[in-house]
């Protein structure tokens, strides 16, 4: 089977008063369908412009994404709209959700943008808030809800199209502990039981041991690759907290 993702050989750099930054610098990995993978590094590691990158918000300077087999780097702005509507999910950090809208609405949007027809739309949220535990708060708008709540609607409307990619950028950052714990098992749904395929950055340690999988990023480059298996979650995160400390890197949170 075709990976989901494949990154080959990408680079990204920036030329700023004569000096080149090398913010991506020659990274290759594959992301299976149904895996649910983070990316880890300290900060100006190169996470972030590497998810722009497969996000089709920044322009790689040499190397090629293929998403579902197709090349992105390849193709016009008009093409790349499209694909990203239809391919792919976003989560952000500080929700993006339309304040002027409800949660259904919110994500009756994502689909009426596709083209989905009315009735399909309704059954569509009903089957994503049962699954999401979100029915009670999708009439709501978002400055009526929890941080944490708002995050759970940016996941159903991430996953509501069927993208064949989620990409979370800092999902939990804005979020206190409790609200991330519970978001983390929003993720794991959508991944166990949607069969997401998920992308994840994070600078957290927490976050990550939901993940499947882990690449740390260290000056443009992928440092190390942490694999979960049968470990259970305690264990995969004393794992990646080694790697941190032996990064330098820092964390907020204890398990
Ligand atoms: N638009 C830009 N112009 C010039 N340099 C940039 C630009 N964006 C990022 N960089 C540089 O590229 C490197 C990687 O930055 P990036 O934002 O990808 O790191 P990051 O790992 O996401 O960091 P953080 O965790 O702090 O968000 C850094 O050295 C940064 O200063």
């Amino acid at each position: 089977m075709n990976p989901v993702l494949k990154v080959e050989n990408l680079q990204k750099f920036y030329k700023t008063k004569g000096a080149v930054t090398k913010a991506v610098n020659h990274i290759s990995f594959e992301v299976e369908q149904g895996e649910y993978i983070g990316i880890m590094g300290a900060s100006g590691s190169g996470k972030t412009t590497l998810l722009n990158c497969i996000s089709t918000i920044d322009k790689a300077t040499a190397g090629q994404i293929l998403i579902q087999g197709q090349n992105i780097t390849a193709l016009s702005e008009n093409k790349l709209a499209r694909f990203r509507r239809e391919q792919l999910g976003f989560i952000f950090q500080d929700f993006n959700l339309l304040d002027t809208l409800t949660g259904r609405d919110n994500i009756a949007l994502a689909l009426a943008i596709n083209g989905v027809k009315p009735g399909q739309i309704s059954r569509l949220i009903e089957q994503v808030a049962d699954d999401l535990e979100i029915k009670a708060i999708l009439d709501k708008y978002p400055y009526e809800m929890s941080g944490g709540q708002q995050q759970r609607v940016a996941c159903a409307r991430a996953i509501v199209t069927k993208p064949s990619l989620i990409l979370a950028d800092e999902p939990t950052g804005a979020l206190d502990s409790k609200s991330a714990g519970m978001l983390m098992e929003s993720l794991s749904i959508l991944n166990e039981r949607k069969k997401a395929t998920i992308l994840m950055v994070t600078h957290d340690a927490f976050t990550a041991s939901h993940c499947k999988r882990i690449l740390f990023i260290k000056d443009g480059q992928i440092f190390n690759e942490l694999v979960r298996g049968e470990k259970s979650r305690k264990k995969f995160f004393d794992e990646i907290m080694q790697v941190i400390s032996f990064l330098g890197g820092d964390n907020n949170y204890a398990f």
